[in-house]
């Protein structure tokens, strides 16, 4: 049983625990806040001990009502593994305590690549994170473009990437953010971060990327082209998607036009916290014009990076493969939502001459 600390509760690190705690392998050893707030609560509430993260504020705990076990240092003590899910920059000022520990950690994708040896991503680099002691799971937008690079690569070749994101401008749950009343290029300038970040992935794919914010909360999209090296047509491409356990692709027939629905449909699905773990790509957007393919895809910035976080941590301390690893962590959180209509709508329903 592979012990697992979670230094930072929030929006990632709850998520984590949880997924954590689900896996047959794993146990979460504690979850480390700063204060005792509603989240503080709903932890203990769940099950997990309970840590203070800084510890001349341990006392606060006490104050309302919430035991804790230890300060930072018995967290990570009690742990094989810490997953950093802290604010960005706060894991890279954290590491030195790992470090003291001779603990490993993950950490997230708001630090920069330098805070650990590798970038993670399951379906793409897997096997870079064995044995290594830190390393960074990408963000969640950087977690969505690899899902797609990675089998149209693998498939076609690709020579060029381009892509637009329309990025929430903040959790739900993060009351402060904005913009309210406006969309904002962010950054007003080329390339943002993300197609940086792809190439710690994917050293060689030529990406470039553009960023804007916009006033909603619930989830990133897309818009993307990807010249390949091949002309497939979109069945092809579909097929192509419909393989990978971490994409939906949204059949036209579920009358699904934006995040507002999907979000409802992982609710009545019954995925806890209506959480969408699988990139979420519109079937009737996929297109091609030559070897331009063209898609829509949304992310759900909140959930996608959560199973990618339980793969590393085998990838770290296991000698679990990379297909078992995957397996594992989708059956134990029930990743891979599968509509029972027919993906390609009405694509299928036009007779094609033989
Ligand atoms: N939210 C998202 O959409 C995504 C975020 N990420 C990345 O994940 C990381 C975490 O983001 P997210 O979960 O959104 O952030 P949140 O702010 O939701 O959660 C982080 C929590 O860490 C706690 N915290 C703050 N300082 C410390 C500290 N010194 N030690 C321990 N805990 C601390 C805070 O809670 P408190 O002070 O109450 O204890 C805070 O709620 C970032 O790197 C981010 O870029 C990656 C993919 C998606
Ligand atoms: O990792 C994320 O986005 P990113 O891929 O754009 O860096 C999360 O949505 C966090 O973004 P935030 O920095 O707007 O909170």
């Amino acid at each position: 049983m592979i012990h697992v600390g979670v230094n930072g509760y929030g929006t990632i690190g709850k998520r984590v625990a949880d997924a954590v705690a689900a896996q047959p392998d794993m146990t979460v050893s504690g979850v480390a806040k700063t204060r005792p707030n509603y989240e503080a609560e709903a932890a203990v509430r769940r099950g997990y001990d309970l840590y203070a993260a800084i510890e001349d504020r341990a006392d606060a705990f006490a104050d309302a009502g919430l035991e804790v076990a230890g300060d930072l240092d018995a967290l990570v003590e009690a742990s094989d593994i810490v997953v950093d899910c802290c604010p960005s920059d706060i894991g890279a000022k954290n590491r030195p305590v790992y470090e003291d520990h001779d603990t490993p950690a993950v950490f997230q994708g708001g630090e920069g690549a330098d805070v650990a040896d590798v970038s993670f991503n399951a379906r793409s680099n897997f096997e870079d994170a064995r044995d290594a002691d830190y390393v960074r799971v990408v963000s969640c937008n950087t977690t969505a473009l690899s899902r797609v690079i990675a089998p149209l690569e693998e498939e076609y070749g690709i020579e060029k990437v381009r892509v637009t994101l329309v990025r929430r401008s903040g959790d739900p749950s993060e009351t402060g953010r904005g913009p309210v009343n406006d969309v904002l290029p962010d950054p007003v300038s080329i390339p943002s971060h993300h197609g940086p970040d792809v190439n710690t992935i994917f050293p060689d794919v030529d990406i470039d990327t553009l960023a804007l914010k916009a006033p909603t909360t619930l989830m990133h999209t897309h818009s993307l082209n990807v010249t390949l090296a091949a002309e497939p047509d979109e069945d092809a491409i579909l097929d192509l998607l419909a393989d990978e356990s971490r994409v939906f692709t949204i059949p036209e027939t579920a009358d699904i036009d934006g995040a507002g629905k999907l979000k409802d449909y992982a609710l009545d699905a019954g995925r806890p916290r209506g959480d969408l773990w699988e990139n979420c790509v519109w079937a009737e957007s996929v297109g091609m014009e030559g070897p331009d393919l063209y898609l829509f895809q949304n992310v759900h910035q909140e959930s996608d990076v959560i199973p990618e976080n339980v793969d590393a941590i085998r990838a770290m301390v296991t000698d679990v493969d990379a297909a078992e690893s995957v397996e594992r962590t989708n059956e134990a959180l029930g990743v891979g939502l599968e509509s029972l209509f027919d993906v390609r709508g009405d694509r299928e329903a036009v007779p094609v001459d033989d």
